[in-house]
């Protein structure tokens, strides 16, 4: 079987693809043994990732070549905005989160990290490397939440945001982000294959680093 482009990038992400998807962090999410301390932070610095995220999602939309593509991409809009969002809220009442930290955390250098590397790109990137940033978002958090064990923790606010990565809408999200990625990266010349891995890498990075800085 040929290589798709988006396995030709994972491929050359590693170890740190492998890093991200088999995390310590998320052993502990499956065993429901991550601090108090740690989850809070964790989720208080993701709320503010997934404000840019949405944005380029959002950027995503307006840069997509057909209206197939679009639809796919406000369907992923809409779970961020309502399950996903409000699983944040009900989260940050159970962890105790004041007002503060929900709006206006300070922000820790990894989420600044991969803040930039999503603005950067939602300003100048093209479709196909919004794509990419994209795709690792979603990807290796599917592919860490399918390493969970079929007994879920207690605690909802584990075990939710592992359900929330690990569902059957999810999973076809990210097999259509891939397979899109696979598609506009066909029509790519070298130099633009090499920018959008050079993404890759770095947003594999990124969330190797956000994971690292929530672990204890
Ligand atoms: C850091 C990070 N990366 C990815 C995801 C999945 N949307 C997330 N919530 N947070």
């Amino acid at each position: 079987m040929t290589e798709t482009f988006t396995d030709w990038l994972r491929q050359r992400s590693e170890p740190d693809w492998t890093a991200v998807v088999t995390h310590p962090f998320t052993q502990g999410l499956f065993d429901g043994l991550v601090p108090v301390t740690s989850m809070r932070s964790y989720l208080v610095q993701d709320y503010q990732f997934v404000d840019d995220f949405l944005a380029l999602l959002g950027s995503a939309l307006a840069k997509a070549d057909r209206y197939s593509s679009r639809l796919a991409i406000a369907g992923s809009i809409a779970v961020v905005t309502s399950e996903e969002n409000t699983y944040f809220q009900r989260a940050f009442d159970a962890l105790g989160v004041g007002e503060a930290d929900r709006v206006r955390p300070k922000l820790d250098e990894a989420t600044v990290a991969f803040r930039e590397l999503i603005s950067d790109t939602n300003a100048r990137g093209s479709y196909a490397e919004v794509l990419t940033v994209l795709t690792v978002a979603e990807w290796t958090y599917l592919e860490w939440a399918m390493r969970a064990p079929a007994a879920l923790p207690e605690n909802f606010v584990h075990a939710e945001w592992i359900t929330l990565h690990n569902n059957p809408d999810f999973q076809s999200w990210v097999r259509w982000l891939c397979r899109e990625l696979d598609r506009v990266g066909a029509d790519l010349d070298e130099r633009d294959r090499a920018r959008c891995l050079r993404l890759f890498q770095h947003a594999t990075r990124c969330e190797l680093d956000f994971f690292n800085t929530h672990s204890p």
